[in-house]
This record gives structure tokens, sequence and C-alpha cells, in this order.
């Protein structure tokens, strides 16, 4: 398919790296004006690059500041691993996020489309449903505590877990909350895939990581990813609102069917 995403513009944060990576240069290929946003400096594949630290709330404001009108696409795919501090996991992969989504709403065009990446890490979110409410008072001030009250920590990954699973929800209660513009919210759930945080994944999960390992037949690559983001960004989904979609080689479904002894 060519042109999938003609014309559009689209902020794709975490564009120097991995998942990110490939999804600007196919953005880019598919006619897309992407505007990258990276802590890291890459200009690859990118009309515009905007460096900025997305755990930093004054950051993110001077970012929304600068970022042009008329964007088509915003694609939430930042992200640090579970090995990382807690505190930083949640500010990078939730409450920036969260920020950056709000405040660029007015910025967006009628028709935009968000999509975050979230994770099949994510895919037990229904089991914390009582955390991810309090989440919501959640902000930059008050997260040492948050993460001692819900039990958050990094210990197991547990902040990497819990930031995918309270994104998955939040992607789905935003179904309709912008849909008077026409703009819609998904996220893509990728299973393990081969890029620099993989590594990781392998070190916090240990046996599990190795357990997966020999199910699948193979570790996903960005290849496998950024064109079901540029689906999700393209006209072909306006339908497609608050919608999970795990891209993980058949991991998501395998948990299913051996939950319910399919
Ligand atoms: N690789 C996997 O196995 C996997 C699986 C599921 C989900 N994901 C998710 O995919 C997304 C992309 O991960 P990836 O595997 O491409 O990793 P990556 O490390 O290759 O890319 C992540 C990018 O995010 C940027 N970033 C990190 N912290 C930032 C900050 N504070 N401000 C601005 N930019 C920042 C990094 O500089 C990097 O360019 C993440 O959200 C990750 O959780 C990855």
């Amino acid at each position: 398919m060519k042109d999938l995403v003609k014309g559009k513009r689209i902020v794709v944060t975490g564009s120097s790296s991995g998942i990110g990576l490939e999804t600007a240069r196919f953005l880019s290929e598919q006619g897309a004006e992407v505007l990258g946003v990276d802590m890291t400096k890459n200009f690859d594949y990118v009309e515009e690059f905007y460096r900025a630290d997305l755990s930093d709330p004054r950051t993110i404001d001077v970012l929304l500041d600068v970022l042009p009108n008329d964007i088509d696409g915003l694609v939430n795919n930042a992200g640090v691993p579970p090995t990382k501090d807690a505190n930083i996991l949640l500010r990078v992969n939730l409450i920036g996020l969260k920020r950056l989504t709000y405040g660029l709403i007015p910025k967006l065009a009628d028709g935009a489309s968000i999509v975050n990446v979230a994770s099949l890490a994510g895919h037990d979110w229904p089991n914390s449903v009582d955390a991810i409410k309090a989440a919501d008072d959640l902000d930059f001030g008050n997260l040492d505590a948050f993460i001692a009250r819900w039990k958050v920590s990094s210990e197991g990954g547990r902040s990497y877990f819990f930031a995918k699973e309270a994104l998955i929800a939040w992607t789905l209660r935003n179904r309709w909350t912008w849909r008077n513009r026409g703009i819609r919210m998904n996220s893509v759930s990728p299973g393990p895939v081969d890029t620099p945080i993989l590594g990781d994944f392998l070190q916090t999960l240990g046996a599990r990581a190795e357990e997966d390992r020999k199910i699948m037949d193979r570790p996903g690559t960005p290849q496998d990813i950024a064109p079901v983001i540029a689906f999700l960004l393209s006209d072909m989904t306006t339908w497609i609102r608050g919608t999970n979609i795990p891209t993980d080689g058949g991991m998501h479904s395998n948990i299913l069917c051996s939950m319910h002894g399919l």
C-alpha cells in the first residue's frame, strides 16, 4: 500500500531509536510530515526534530508551546524499560505521556488520531483497576507516595507492567472523549521486540522471559509494529476507537487460551 498517511503531520515521541525510529521512517515513506521528539538527537526520517525530556513537566510545557498547529496524529511511543527507577519510569511511560497528550489536544486537527504504544506487559489491566483509578490523580509531585501505596516499585518490573496496564485502560476510557471533533485514541501492544531495550526486559523478567522465548517462533522487529501504528493513523480506521491491538506473534491469544482452557 502507498501513501497511507500522505500529507499528514504526525508527532512521534521516542523517534530516535527502535520502534519510534522505524515508525518515523515508515510514516515518512508513506508521505507524512514527521515531527520527532526524543531526548537523544537523531534527525533521521523527521521533518523537524524537538529535543525534549518527557519525564520533566516544564520541558513538556515548552514543547507544547513550540509544536505547530494542525497536527493530524500523535504517536506516544517514548518509553523506558523496567530496569529504570519506578519514579522515572512512571514519569515517562505514563504521567508525562498524558500531560503531552492533554496539552496537545488544542493543536490537533479535527479527525486526528492518537496512538499509544503500550505492551503485552499491560494485558492484565483488569486486575489492577483500583490502582488504575487511583492513578487518575497521579502527578509529578505525588509519585513516591503512590508507588509505595500501590506497590508499583521497580521490583520484578512491576512499575513497567503497571504503567502499561494504566495506559491500555486510559486508551479504552478515552474512546469517545474527543468524539465531537472526530479525534480518536487507540493503542498498539507489542510483544518482545528486538530493540535496544529488549535486553533490559530479559534481565528483569528472567525465567518468565525464557519461557516466552521458547514459545515464540521469533522475537518481533520494529518493522512488525510500525505499519500497525501507521494503519491506526490512517483514514481507514476512523471507526476504530478506544481499541488495543496486540501485535505480538500470537502471545496475547496464547495467554487468553491458557487462561480459559482453550
Ligand atoms: N522492545 C520491546 O520489546 C517492547 C515491547 C513492548 C512495548 N515496547 C514499548 O515500545 C516503546 C518504544 O520502545 P523501544 O523498544 O523502541 O525502545 P528504544 O529504547 O529503542 O526507544 C525508546 C526511545 O524513547 C526515548 N526516550 C526514553 N526516555 C525519554 C524521555 N524521558 N524523553 C524523551 N525521550 C525518551 C529514548 O531516547 C529512545 O529513543 C516503549 O514505550 C516500550 O515500552 C517495547
